[in-house]
């Protein structure tokens, strides 16, 4: 598989604190990849190095294959558009104002600004100031003026942050549009639920550090869900299970994140006290709870 971004030991010490460290980022070419990870754990500080606004402190950075270093830097950044925290228009001036200068600055043909405007479907509202645009358009105008360059890589940090559910869909939609396109998108969220779906691959940070890399189905099977034990005596039976953590759950006994050995020593257990087995169960985990799990429950 190619990758659009590789990182090897990447990390970034601020002082004596170690915002991101041995970081080795693997983000496919032409997916949408998640970077999650709580508030303050290092996503945009990440962002911001592979777009060289931050130096970093260790490791390596490969983008498109090629070393991001001072004799590169210049023609890779020129391929990649970028959204990172607030959306770089002015207030004052209208959505097509705002794209010309993006037009003049990057020196490029009306035929691109009019696309990028297109795909955020912002194009019946161009004629107001900035001002007046609610927070999803504000957002989809910011991601225009990073598409214009028409960038083989986008990078948004936390594009829905604060929207409503219908910006949030709309952006959605968005992400896997392009990605459909053929543009890789590496997008943040503190909200698991917010790219979920769109991202085919996702990365989780916690405290700096990677979590979990890999795709959706990956994450879910690293996960132990909990067992649930239907028997006619769940009060004894929860008593005898105790030291696995075992409680009543309604008529059953649940037992919190069992793996499959101790799921066979309880039922072994059970039947060795003469406890009747009725059924076993495993519960179903949502991504949420494991990402949850991951992070300390610090993902909300
Ligand atoms: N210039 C800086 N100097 C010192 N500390 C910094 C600097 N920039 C960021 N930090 C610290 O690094 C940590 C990670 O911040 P960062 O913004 O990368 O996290 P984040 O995951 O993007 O969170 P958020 O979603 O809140 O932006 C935070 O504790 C922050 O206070």
């Amino acid at each position: 598989m190619s990758h659009m971004i590789t990182t090897h030991d990447l990390g970034k010490t601020y002082g004596d604190r170690t915002v991101v460290a041995n970081l080795d980022l693997r983000v496919p070419e032409g997916c949408v990849y998640g970077f999650l990870g709580p508030n303050g754990s290092g996503k945009t500080t990440t962002m911001k190095m592979l777009l060289s606004l931050v130096r970093p402190t260790t490791g390596e950075i490969r983008i498109m294959g090629r070393p991001m270093e001072r004799s590169t830097r210049r023609e890779l950044l020129g391929r990649i558009g970028a959204l990172i925290e607030t959306p770089p228009s002015y207030e004052h001036l209208t959505g097509r104002e705002n794209m010309r200068l993006v037009k003049r600055l990057l020196d490029l043909d009306d035929g691109r600004t009019t696309r990028a405007v297109r795909t955020v479907r912002l194009q019946d509202h161009l004629d107001k100031p900035v001002r007046d645009y609610s927070l999803g358009m504000r957002q989809r105008l910011g991601i225009a003026m990073a598409l214009a360059r028409e960038p083989r890589l986008l990078i948004l940090d936390e594009p829905t942050n604060g929207l409503d559910p219908a910006g949030i869909e709309e952006i959605r939609r968005l992400l896997a549009q392009l990605a459909g396109d053929g543009t890789t998108v590496m997008v943040s969220s503190h909200l698991l639920g917010e790219i979920d779906r769109t991202a085919t691959v996702l990365g989780i940070l916690g405290e700096g550090r990677m979590l979990f890399q890999g795709t959706r189905d990956q994450l879910l099977a690293r996960s132990t869900p909990d067992v649930l034990i239907d028997t006619p005596e769940p009060e004894r039976a929860t008593a005898l299970a105790a030291r696995w953590s075992a409680y009543r759950d309604g008529p059953a006994v649940r037992l919190p994140g069992l793996d499959r050995t101790d799921t066979a020593h309880v039922v072994a257990h059970l039947v060795h006290e003469r406890v009747d087995v009725h059924g076993v169960r495993r519960d179903t985990q949502s991504l949420e709870d494991v990402f949850m799990d991951l992070t300390g429950g610090r993902g909300l």
